[in-house]
């Protein structure tokens, strides 16, 4: 019998106060995954997956042993790019949490299986693995290798699947031996669904389905819908993944800045590439021309709250607080963004009115 690893599959100096955080905050919208990343020693992902086996008793449900998740996960940690701004470990924590927290959702308790919900968490703790903090397009427009062997298609989301389930394969790190093999192909299929639906590229398809199904929930005495079908239940997984993925503006307004920071300076450094190979910059990714606070509000207003209005119509009323804190967060962005325009006017008015020198 293989000694246990760690409390929490880290080593850390902080596991006592790691703990506690995830005692009081691992059920909630709006822990603070940047505190994680600091308590766990830089290991989010491998600390937050090993607390939601622990609380969601994955470990005998599936018979993982703790020493293989731990074994497992620090590959997938270490095969997220820690010199990414955005899409590094930290991110695939916070997504990961927040599915967490979204499953716990009253209307949807007891519409997944314990195979679905597993599969929901992996998905999301490896979604964004191997990220090389460029888009899709920059990929294909440089005819990057990766581009090349996924043919243009979904070539980032290809690619995290890929490398995902290849470390499954590394020895003492496949947490789904004890699995049969029925389930561990479901699982494999679920997985691939879910992490190719967080393509941006299918946002619009995804999004009609969903409020498509929102019309026509069937209600069944007050509990949510009753999915009869793979492609039902799936399309609830991929778009409960794809909102976890979108939910930084839905955040507590202190951990949403600084998940924008992040993004701008990791597509900011994309258009700086972009420039440098003569390609062309899209604008919001561009140093000098970008307005931050403008994405933000276009960002929202297009992509995000249509969405999260959608979700929060499927699971009402359980999703009001976060749609609530999306729509504060969007208020507090337009008022930022209307401010700049009004002082960059009011230097414009001074510098006009300035005697020339
Ligand atoms: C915290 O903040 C963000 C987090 C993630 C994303 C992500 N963005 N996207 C795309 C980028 C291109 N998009 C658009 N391009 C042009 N015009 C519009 C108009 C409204 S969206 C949109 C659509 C979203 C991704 O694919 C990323 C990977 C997967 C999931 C989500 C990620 C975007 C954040 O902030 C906004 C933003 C930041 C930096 C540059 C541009 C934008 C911008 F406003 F443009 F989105
Ligand atoms: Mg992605
Ligand atoms: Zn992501």
């Amino acid at each position: 019998e293989a000694q246990l690893p760690p409390r929490l599959g880290v080593e850390t100096p902080h596991s006592e106060a790691l703990i506690q955080l995830f005692e009081t905050g691992l059920d909630k919208w709006g822990i603070d995954i940047f505190k994680v990343d600091e308590l766990s020693a830089n290991k989010p992902l491998t600390s937050v997956v090993y607390a939601i086996f622990e609380k969601r008793d994955f470990f005998s449900k599936f018979c993982i042993h703790p020493s293989t998740l731990v074994s497992y996960f620090s590959q997938v940690e270490q095969h997220y790019k820690p010199d990414n701004p955005y899409h590094n470990a930290v991110h695939a924590a916070d997504v990961t949490q927040s599915t967490h927290v979204l499953l716990n959702a009253p209307s949807i308790g007891n519409v997944f299986s314990d195979l679905e919900i597993l599969a929901s968490v992996f998905a999301c703790a490896i979604h964004d693995v191997n990220h090389p903090g460029v888009t899709n397009q920059f990929l294909i427009n440089t005819e990057n290798e990766l581009a090349i062997m996924y043919n243009d298609m979904s070539v980032l989301e290809n690619h995290h699947c890929a490398v995902a389930f290849k470390l499954l394969q590394n020895p003492g790190s496949n947490i789904f031996s004890q699995l049969d093999d029925v389930e561990r192909r479901q699982l494999r299929k679920m997985v691939i669904d879910m992490v190719l639906a967080t393509d941006m590229s299918k946002h619009m398809s995804l999004l009609a389905d969903l409020k498509t199904m929102v019309e026509t929930k069937k209600v069944a005495g007050g509990c949510l819908l009753k999915l009869d079908n793979y492609s039902e239940k799936m399309q609830i997984m991929q778009n409960m993944v794809h909102c976890a993925d979108l939910s930084n503006p839905a955040k507590p307004l202190p951990l949403s800045t600084q998940w924008v920071t992040r993004v701008m300076e990791e597509f900011f450094s994309q258009g700086d590439r972009e420039k440098a190979l003569g390609l062309p910059v899209s604008p919001m990714c561009c140093r000098e021309t970008a307005n931050v606070e403008k994405s933000q509000v276009s960002f929202i207003d297009f992509i995000v709250h249509p969405l999260w209005e959608a979700w929060t119509e499927l699971v009402h009323p359980d999703a009001e607080d976060i749609l609530n804190t999306l729509e504060q967060n969007r208020d507090y962005y337009c008022e930022l963004s209307a401010a700049k325009e009004a002082e960059a006017a009011s230097k414009e008015e001074a510098g006009a009115n300035k005697p020339s020198s």
